[in-house]
């Protein structure tokens, strides 16, 4: 049991309802709290029964900053696909705008902050498959759990409008104190039994690849990501915690996530971080050229000597190193990143991977420069635009929120943001996975087809799949 200790809420929900009736508008309470350790799992299945379909999950890849967040206090969702990086800043800031923010702390991801992300291509027209997210789908969640470095906060956001009066203190604290009095019993270690797993025509998939090497050696064009998708099917709906659980046990070093929309998850556990930004301080990941691991130490070495060597997936590798360099030159200064790449070893896989720090210009806000990056030629290609088009025409899967940015972002601008894969969509009793991988001149269709095997055994792993 958590003790909560009320500070300045009430002050603040009665000078918001002033406010409110003021502006004739919703105005945002926010109040940050110090509170005992719980596990974020702990927190995240809490809200399994109110909370369903209104709840994220948030560790980042070196398990200083766990995120979660259940209810909705603000959506902000679009299929507008002109500027909808710039169209979720404004609602962003107008929301923020006249708030109420009670935060003694000065701590990244603390007090108000919205999650969520955006499609990989919104031109790509949409099937069934990812009927319940939009093309940007973020939240500004009503508690969100924050652990970083091992402190833990509680944020409670309350939207006060006009018709609100003080009777609202009470319902907001009757909320929270029924949610925190539930944490201890939340159960979240149960198995979920697969019925069938299907790859969705892979013989099709190795043609489309063949197809685009073909055009690599004769066009312009330098690379293309191509994916798949494996469709997976349950006795029961499918337990979102016990996937969490089982993401969190094994794939170390990863950002590991689940996000609901409308009764559908999205969840992953992601290698590869597309930008974080602290204070003035950003990150970026280059992460591109892939190897199995080996069965043992010596094994293991061999392999990840060969990649380090291999001139193909160093050239996969390079184009992202590439572009991701001149877009943050772009927007940033003091550009830093070895001249090698190293080695990033996952328990499923080994990567190439070159990590980048920059300092941002005073102007550039974190949706700015998700919009620069994504999608890096990890996910896209070179040249981009030709890429992607190439990628809408000839790749059969609805990508959705696979390989796009998803993160989070807080008042203060701070935030991180991910590149979604390994991953999948759980819709009750089934689930899609995701993999892909980059194409190049020398690509053969059945090298990239064992690469999407081996990226897709995270998600089945932790969903009980047969790897
Ligand atoms: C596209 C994926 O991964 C990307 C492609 C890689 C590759 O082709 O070598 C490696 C890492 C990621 O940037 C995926 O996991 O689905
Ligand atoms: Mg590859």
């Amino acid at each position: 049991m958590v003790a909560i200790h009320d500070t300045e809420l009430k002050e603040g929900i009665q000078k918001a309802i002033v406010k409110a009736k003021d502006l004739k508008r919703p105005i945002l309470v926010s109040e940050v709290q110090a509170i005992e350790q719980v596990e974020p799992l702990s927190f995240f299945a809490t809200g399994s029964q109110d909370y369903f379909g209104e709840r994220f999950f948030w560790k980042d890849s070196s398990d200083e900053i766990f995120i979660v967040g259940i209810g909705i206090s603000k959506d902000i969702q679009s299929d507008q696909a002109t500027d909808r990086f710039f169209h979720v800043k404004k609602e962003w800031n107008g929301f923020l705008d006249d708030s109420i923010i009670i935060n003694p702390f000065d701590i990244e991801g603390t007090g108000p902050a919205m999650f969520g992300g955006f499609t990989f291509d919104p031109l790509k027209g949409k099937t069934k498959l990812w009927e319940k997210f939009s093309d940007s789908t973020f939240h500004i969640p009503k508690f969100m759990y924050s652990m970083i470095k091992g402190q833990a906060y509680l944020t409670t956001n309350i939207v006060c409008t006009q018709h609100d009066d003080v009777s609202l203190l009470h319902k907001v604290w009757t909320e929270r104190n029924h949610m925190m009095s539930n944490l201890a019993e939340a159960p979240y270690n149960s198995e979920n039994l697969l019925l069938s797993q299907t790859e969705i025509h892979p013989e099709q998939w190795m043609n489309t690849v063949d197809q685009v090497v073909g055009e690599l050696k004769s066009e312009e064009m330098k690379k293309v990501v191509l994916a798949r998708e494996t469709r997976l099917r349950y006795e029961d709906p499918i337990k979102i915690e016990a996937v969490l659980a089982n993401l969190l046990e094994y794939q170390k070093n990863s950002f590991i996530y689940a996000y609901e929309s409308n009764g559908d998850c999205f969840i992953g556990a992601s290698p590869e971080r597309l930008v974080k930004k602290q204070g003035k301080n950003l990150f970026t990941t280059c992460l591109a050229g892939s190897i199995k691991r080996g069965q043992n130490q010596a094994d293991d070495d061999v392999l990840g000597q060969e990649l380090l060597t291999d001139e193909k997936n160093l050239e996969e590798h390079q184009y992202v190193v590439d572009m991701i360099k001149a877009a943050m030159e772009q927007v940033s200064v003091k550009v830093k990143l070895p001249d090698q790449p190293r080695l990033m070893k996952l328990r499923d896989i080994q990567h190439l991977y070159t990590p980048v720090t920059a300092e941002a210009n005073a102007d550039s806000s974190i949706l700015q420069l998700i919009e620069r990056l994504h999608p890096t030629p990890a996910l896209g290609g070179v040249p981009r635009t030709k890429a992607v088009e190439k990628i809408r025409e000839l790749e059969s899967l609805d990508r959705g929120m696979y390989g796009s940015p998803l993160g989070w972002l807080d008042y203060k601008g701070n935030g991180d943001f991910a590149v979604a894969l390994r991953s999948g969509l759980i819709q009750q009793n089934e689930a899609s996975i995701f993999a892909g991988c980059g194409v190049v001149k020398d690509s053969t269709a059945e090298s990239e087809y064992q690469e999407t095997k081996i990226k897709f055994r995270p998600m089945l792993s932790a969903l009980g799949g047969i790897e």
